[in-house]
């Protein structure tokens, strides 16, 4: 990577005189004062509104929807309180302007932007003004603060003449970018809206509408600009995706709670978080299955598969069924008349809970006939005595019948997603009717004794769940769903309401009676007030709706998604307004996605855009030049992204005797860990592994976190490539990486994941 950025050093100028820092103090003082006032209106008003009571109903909504408005604010004015104000633009048309979290106004005045929020247009110079096209500005500075107290300023002027030669033409913020990229690691995923760089700003700031697909290599920060553009659209489209939501998809349960700070860190509330496992509603997925079955079970011949299952459901008996009714009185039903029935439900083309009742319409019909026929027979053998009345109150009786209804349920039997997969996969009968296109093989795999779900069963519920189509329990289901969501909600605002309540103490303290709101409120309440407003916010809605149609879906780790997971995807995004990132190079899932036009022309055909991150943030060159050689490997048409930095400090490689492997790795840990600041050690190892190595590191270091979702604020962490995935740490040591390799198809992928987590340090550890 000799031609890679780090030959420069940073070099954007450091001022900071004592006097210019005081003079930025005093302006970022009085926002803080701003923000406190701001934050103590919006918690009285909040107070305010709980304790109102009586009113019309319409009364009770507006209340509401204002309760919900002061309790978001509350939560906003909160979560802005670290790096409130950032940066200074000095424009050629005045100034300054200040940048940060949110916009606040001068409401005294002549409401006069105090502080313009990132996400403003005008606040978008700021990431893309260059010397050679500073678009009106003079100066930029990035304010550095710790708490409330400004620490440091970088200043970049924006004139050809007097740029330093060294500095990036391509960087911005250079100085703050290299300090925030050289800080140490926390296992938390931080926000990066002070350093946004240009390359970055556009994707954030891409229109709304359509597919778009960021294709980077590791480090290039598409995580962190999925998150950002998350904010960006909220803000911008608010109106709109206010009442749609926005779902964002990660790869696992540890990768979300990484990343679960960012957002609230923006100011931004209003996206909803989930894995593949949490994308239908009523099911958690946990259940570990081979990777060879996940792969499977992601094809889209699994499609055709589930079609067959579901018709296969809908039996026709080989003999004439015999329907015992209380009078004695047999019925008979013939295959003909069960498989006539059966056509007729089909022809309709509904989905097969809601076909059923045309089923039942058929089969009863034919069931009154015969009884019309035995007890309306005239005896002189004229025509039948009974009239159409006659015949129809029979039907009524008939579908009344406990034998009736259970001969309906065994030949058309209402089905959940849930029992037509659990009865799919317990049967190897079954299993053999719906899949003879799968090789015997396939079939063994997909057999199995019920008792939860894996990630790869969700796209299949949801394809099951499109097929059967819902009926009444499904509908009470979710139900029930959204109340147990409103009932936390519910909790939530209670909550913010404490947490406020020192405001209405101190405020009633001089006679009055005091009373908080929570003494006069309890959940139970706020929840019927809620209920009967029908009031809840947009994700919980959403994340408790099968049928939900998100304003905008946010797909991270992309590769990763199978065919089937694609088809749930879209399912959920019906307007394809969708921010689509990832690395196909680092797919490690076996049904994985090879291209983004394979994975995405089946559904929108040549519309979509691409665009890519080439530089990486993340991992300096001396590591880089490593990970490359393997990224030529997977792919030599690939080219791996260039490092923005250099740490200094080469990778070491130490080969081992096998039986010394576990001992050498603990002190290499030992020995890593005791060099680290305040950062993170991941130890990264073969899922075949885990076990062994994760408990030998424990028994030395016991401060080590290891398992099926390890804390990542651990200062060491031991983890496989698949938890690894979109992580990063300070220092990172890699254990039998030909193992890595060997253990699956993608191995050279994983192997490239596993070599680009490092922010600083790289070791590896091989047996010989
Ligand atoms: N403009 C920036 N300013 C500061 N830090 C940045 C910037 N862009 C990226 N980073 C940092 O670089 C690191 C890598 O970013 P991120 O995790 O988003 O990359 P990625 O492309 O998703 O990586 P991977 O493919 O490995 O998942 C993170 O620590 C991120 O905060």
């Amino acid at each position: 990577m000799g031609d890679g950025l780090s030959r420069h050093s940073a070099d954007s100028a450091e001022l900071q005189p004592d006097d210019e820092i005081g003079r930025e103090q005093e302006y970022v003082s009085m926002l803080y004062r701003r923000l406190d006032e701001l934050r103590e209106q919006a918690s009285r008003r909040l107070s305010d509104e709980l304790r109102a009571t009586g009113g019309t109903r319409q009364a009770l909504s507006q209340r509401d929807s204002t309760v919900r408005m002061y309790a978001d604010q509350v939560e906003q004015f909160s979560a802005v309180e670290s790096g409130l104000c950032f940066g200074r633009l000095d424009t050629d048309d005045g100034g300054p302007h200040y940048i940060g979290r949110i916009g606040i106004f001068d409401t005294d005045g002549d409401y006069e932007p105090l502080l313009m929020d990132w996400r403003a247009p005008a606040a978008r110079a700021f990431y893309l003004a260059t010397a050679a096209n500073p678009q009106g500005v003079r100066r930029r500075r990035h304010l550095r603060t710790r708490e409330r107290k400004v620490t440091a300023l970088n200043d970049e002027v924006l004139d050809l003449a007097t740029a330093s030669p060294t500095a990036h033409e391509e960087l911005t913020g250079e100085a703050s970018l290299l300090a925030a990229l050289n800080a140490g690691r926390t296992g938390r995923m931080r926000d990066i809206v002070e350093t946004i760089q240009a390359e970055q700003d556009r994707i954030i700031r891409a229109d709304l509408p359509g597919v778009l697909v960021v294709q980077g290599g590791p480090g290039t920060g598409k995580t962190a600009v999925a998150l950002h553009r998350a904010a960006y659209l909220l803000y911008t489209h608010r109106e709109q995706l206010s009442t749609r939501g926005v779902l964002l998809v990660g790869p696992n349960a540890t990768f979300l709670r990484y990343i679960s700070q960012v957002l609230p860190a923006l100011a931004e509330t209003g996206v909803l978080l989930r894995t593949q496992s949490d994308l239908f509603p009523g099911v958690s997925a946990r259940r570990a299955e081979p990777a060879t079955t996940a792969a499977l079970k992601g094809r889209a011949v699994m499609v055709e598969v589930l079609a067959a299952a579901v018709r296969d459901r809908q039996w026709v008996p080989d003999e004439p069924l015999e329907i015992e009714l209380p009078q004695q009185e047999v019925l008979r039903l013939d295959p003909e008349t069960v498989l006539a029935a059966r056509d007729q439900a089909r022809r309709s083309e509904r989905p097969h809970n809601l076909a059923r009742a045309l089923f039942d319409v058929e089969i009863v019909h034919a069931l009154a006939a015969q009884v019309a026929e035995r007890i309306g027979a005239d005896p002189l053998g004229g025509e039948n005595l009974l009239d159409e009345a006659d015949v129809a109150e029979i039907r009524r009786e008939l579908r009344e019948e406990p034998e009736v209804r259970a001969a309906l349920d065994q030949l058309w039997p209402v089905l959940t997603p849930q029992r037509l997969l659990a009865d799919l996969y317990a049967s190897t009968d079954r299993i053999a009717a719906a899949a003879p296109m799968l090789s015997d093989a396939e079939r063994a795999m997909l057999h199995r004794e019920p008792g939860g779900w894996t990630p790869a069963d969700v796209p299949l519920l949801d394809e099951a769940a499109e097929l059967l189509g819902e009926d009444e329990r499904a509908a009470a289901a979710r139900r029930e769903r959204i109340r147990t969501l409103q009932r936390e909600y519910a909790e939530g605002v209670l909550e913010i309401a404490r947490g406020s309540r020192s405001i209405d103490v101190e405020d009633e303290a001089d006679g009055g009676e005091i009373l908080g709101v929570t003494d006069l409120l309890d959940a139970d309440r706020l929840l019927e007030r809620q209920e009967e407003a029908d009031r809840l916010t947009t994700a919980q809605r959403a994340a408790a709706d099968r049928r939900w149609a998100f304003g905008h879906v946010i797909v991270d780790e992309a590769q990763e998604l199978s065919p089937m997971a694609w088809r749930l995807l879209m399912r959920r995004c019906p307007s394809r307004s969708m921010t689509i990132v990832g690395d196909v190079a680092q797919t490690g899932a076996l049904a994985g996605t090879p291209s983004w036009a394979d994975a995405l022309e089946p559904y929108v055909a040549q519309r979509w855009r691409l665009e890519e991150l080439t530089v990486s943030y993340r991992t300096p060159a001396e590591i880089m030049a490593v990970a490359a050689e393997v990224l030529a490997e997977i792919d030599p048409t690939l080219r791996p992204p260039r490092s923005v930095r250099s740490s200094g400090v080469p990778p070491w490689d130490h080969a081992v005797p096998a039986e010394r492997l576990a001992a050498e790795l603990v002190a290499a840990a030992t020995r890593e860990a005791a060099g680290l600041d305040d950062g993170r050690l991941g130890v990264i190892v073969p899922a075949g592994r885990v076990d062994e190595l994760g408990g030998a590191l424990t028994a030395a270091l016991p401060e080590a976190a290891v398992g099926e979702d390890p804390e990542l604020e651990s200062r060491v962490v031991v983890l496989t490539v698949g938890q690894a995935k979109g992580l990063e740490f300070d220092s990172v040591l890699l254990v039998d990486p030909d193992r890595i390799v060997a253990e699956s198809p993608r191995g050279r992928s994983d192997l490239y994941v596993a070599l680009t987590r490092a922010t600083q340090r790289l070791g590896i550890v091989r047996p010989t």
